[in-house]
């Protein structure tokens, strides 16, 4: 019999990849970094009976209408707003993503981004390769403190309970918005429900970890930029589009906020003439939230395995249901 075939979208290791080729027949993509050419992806789809997909390939009615034979596709992403959920639902297909493995990896990189852009670390350290340090000085690269000061953590979901167990360690005081009550986070980290309203005009850190829906879409506008504090910080870690960067652009310009850590974007990557890269007080990551080694290759590896069980008829570890 035939094994099934496996179609990745990016090159993943080999020694991750290797011990599956016994139940399947895998191919992939030819570059670790560049995209799959939608074309290719789309012929691929319609020979594979799974498919595991990059937070960059849209997997839409198109693509799941050429993928006839398709029964899963893992996303390599706990989010999964690049695909239409419902859509696969209709056809049958199973899709997976990667939660819980990648939560305290990216809450680590989202607490360090916070502190990079209060403390002005990148600014520092281009200062210091630059040559531009001749002296010390009362107020050189001054910053803004983060212990005992007050976070707001819109979307308090599995990232946002480890962004605010690293908060609790550094004396702050939690905010929270969420769509229920967390009463785990209430009693052990001392974390208080806010309304978006009142978060925003009483952080002095606002850190996005919804994910992008069509509800979260743009809430970070102009209107909640000016409720914000003047010394107020933004972070986003989730969605780019969760945010709007024209109206983040002319807040940061205007002064009504004071700085914006930045791990994602509308448009990734984003372009380096994009104005927001202008802008002295942001700092821009490229997307790394979750890119530690151990935790890429767990995510991976979640991947296959959820491939192995769908293509078993047995239940994956992580399905994403409407
Ligand atoms: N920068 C990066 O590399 C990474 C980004 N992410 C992003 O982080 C997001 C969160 O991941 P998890 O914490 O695992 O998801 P999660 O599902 O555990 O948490 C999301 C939380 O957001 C809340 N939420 C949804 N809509 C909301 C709204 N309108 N207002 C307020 N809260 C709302 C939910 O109630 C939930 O508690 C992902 O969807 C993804 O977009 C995740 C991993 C890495
Ligand atoms: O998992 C996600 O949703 C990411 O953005 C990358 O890990």
């Amino acid at each position: 019999m035939n094994k099934p075939y496996v179609y990745i979208t990016r090159t993943l290791p080999e020694e991750i990849v290797e011990p599956f080729r016994e139940t399947f027949t895998v191919k992939m993509w030819g570059s670790k970094e560049q995209p799959v050419d939608r074309e290719v992806l789309l012929e691929e789809a319609g020979k594979a009976d799974a498919l595991i997909t990059m937070l960059s390939d849209q997997v839409d009615e198109e693509l799941l209408s050429k993928g006839e034979n398709v029964k899963v596709i893992a996303n390599l992403a706990v989010g999964f707003d690049n695909i239409d959920i419902k859509a696969a639902e209709k056809k049958g297909v199973t899709i997976t993503n990667t939660p819980d493995v990648l939560t305290e990896t990216t809450a680590d990189l989202t607490f360090g981004l916070l502190m990079a852009t209060a403390r002005r670390l990148m600014e520092a350290n281009e200062y210091v390769q630059n040559g531009d340090w001749k002296n010390w000085a009362p107020l050189l690269m001054a910053g803004h403190d983060i212990h005992h000061k007050t976070i707001g953590i819109v979307g308090m979901g599995r990232i946002g309970e480890a962004v605010a167990h690293r908060a609790k360690g550094f004396h702050m005081n939690i905010l929270y918005h969420n769509r229920s009550r967390k009463q785990d986070a209430e009693e052990k980290l001392g974390a208080v429900y806010a309304s978006l309203d009142e978060l925003v005009t009483q952080a002095d850190f606002v850190v996005c970890l919804a994910p992008l829906t069509p509800e979260t879409k743009g809430m970070f506008n102009k209107e909640i930029f000016k409720k914000m504090k003047s010394s107020a910080i933004f972070v986003n870690a989730s969605r780019g589009d969760n945010a709007n960067e024209e109206d983040l652009y002319e807040a940061l310009v205007e002064g009504e906020i004071a700085a914006a850590g930045l791990d994602v974007f509308e448009n990734e990557p984003i372009s380096e003439d994009h104005p927001l890269l202008s802008l002295q007080q942001v700092v821009a990551l490229p997307h790394i939230g979750s890119a530690s080694v151990e935790t890429r290759k767990a995510m991976m590896n979640l991947c296959l395995e959820n491939v192995q069980l769908v293509l078993n008829e047995k239940e994956p570890k992580t399905k994403v249901t409407s």
